[in-house]
């Protein structure tokens, strides 16, 4: 029998509607109230670690949670399952993707109505997560977020819609299964990656979005010697007004690696254009281009590699390659 074990760290899917309408967390998670999750292939066990919205969360709650995964996978659990706020679900669940180097499955879950609306989503979500922590096809397959019975890559995926049960989405692979009935069926698999396992955190690293006439202002208030780092959302493939280009050389200049990807919510950036501010212009100064990340992943990544103590030409490799 596969012993599965539930973390909670709050979101919606631990909160409730009060009275003026209002979603709020509760002293006491709902979800652990809930006490029939076990079935006759796996038990089920539940800890709380934090009862946060997800706005809430920081690297340092990330860490300790990868902490605690560290702890509890020493022992005979088959399957790891995250309750977690929406809003911020997809940094937690791609850092852990990051740090952890385990084939045992991680499974992020959350909800997008609390646990006493009308159409919770919350305990169907939580054991669709469930089975699929259970699911030998799970097992190798880096960190995993199941909702809405899609189950998608830490990796790519990212929520797309402020309020829709649907909102968690994969661009630019789609998901790498559905569940059917309850049970998880996998279509695709992901390339592995090799962990970049830290223990403890460098603060500072930035994410700036780019913007049709964007000067130099934001990047000079951030060239300071607390900076350890930025990541530029820049529109298309990756090219930035020419406005801006001296204060990234600034940045280059004081070795605080200058990260990009596309704000594009599709598609990978790719130094092609060649004029001032064009990729291939940011790309011989230095810049480096993150292919297939979001801003806020990619963000997650540098800060993680830096933490790692990774520099130059090593930070540059694992930075550029999504799949590394
Ligand atoms: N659906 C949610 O969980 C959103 C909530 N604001 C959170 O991220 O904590």
């Amino acid at each position: 029998m596969k012993k599965i074990l539930v973390l909670h760290t709050g979101g919606t899917i631990a909160m409730s509607k009060n009275d003026q309408g209002a979603v709020t967390p509760t002293d006491q998670n709902p979800l652990m109230a809930f006490d029939q999750l076990s079935t006759a292939d796996y038990t089920v066990t539940a800890q709380s670690v934090f009862n946060l919205p997800s706005s809430h969360i920081t690297p340092d709650h990330m860490l300790t949670l990868s902490q605690t995964i560290q702890q509890a996978l020493t022992t005979d659990v088959a399957g790891i399952v995250i309750t977690h706020g929406t809003d911020t679900l997809e940094e937690t669940a791609y850092f852990l993707d990051l740090v952890l180097d385990t084939p045992v499955p991680v499974v992020l879950t959350g909800a997008m109505r609390s646990s006493n609306e009308v159409g919770s989503d919350g305990l169907h979500n939580l054991q669709a997560a469930i089975a699929t922590a259970a699911a030998d096809a799970a097992i190798g397959q880096g960190v995993l977020v199941a909702l809405n019975d899609e189950i998608h890559a830490a990796r790519y995926v990212t929520k797309t819609h402020t309020t829709n049960v649907a909102t968690f989405q994969t661009p630019l692979t789609g998901p790498l299964g559905i569940l059917v009935a309850g049970q998880p069926q996998f279509f695709q698999q992901l390339l592995t990656t090799t962990a970049c396992p830290i223990s403890k955190l460098v603060p500072n690293v930035y994410l700036l979005k780019a913007y049709a006439g964007m000067d130099a202002t934001l990047f000079n208030a951030i060239n300071l010697p607390t900076t350890h780092g930025l990541v530029i959302e820049a529109p298309g493939a990756g090219n930035l007004p020419p406005e801006t280009v001296p204060a990234i050389q600034a940045l280059l200049a004081q070795h605080i690696p200058v990260v990009l990807v596309s704000r594009c919510i599709n598609g990978v950036a790719a130094p092609i254009y060649g004029d001032i501010g064009g990729g291939r212009q940011l790309a011989e100064l230095g810049v480096i281009f993150c292919q297939g990340l979001n801003g806020q992943k990619a963000r997650v990544k540098l800060q993680v590699a830096v933490s790692a103590g990774l520099q130059a030409a090593a930070l540059q490799t694992f930075m550029q390659n999504a799949n590394s």
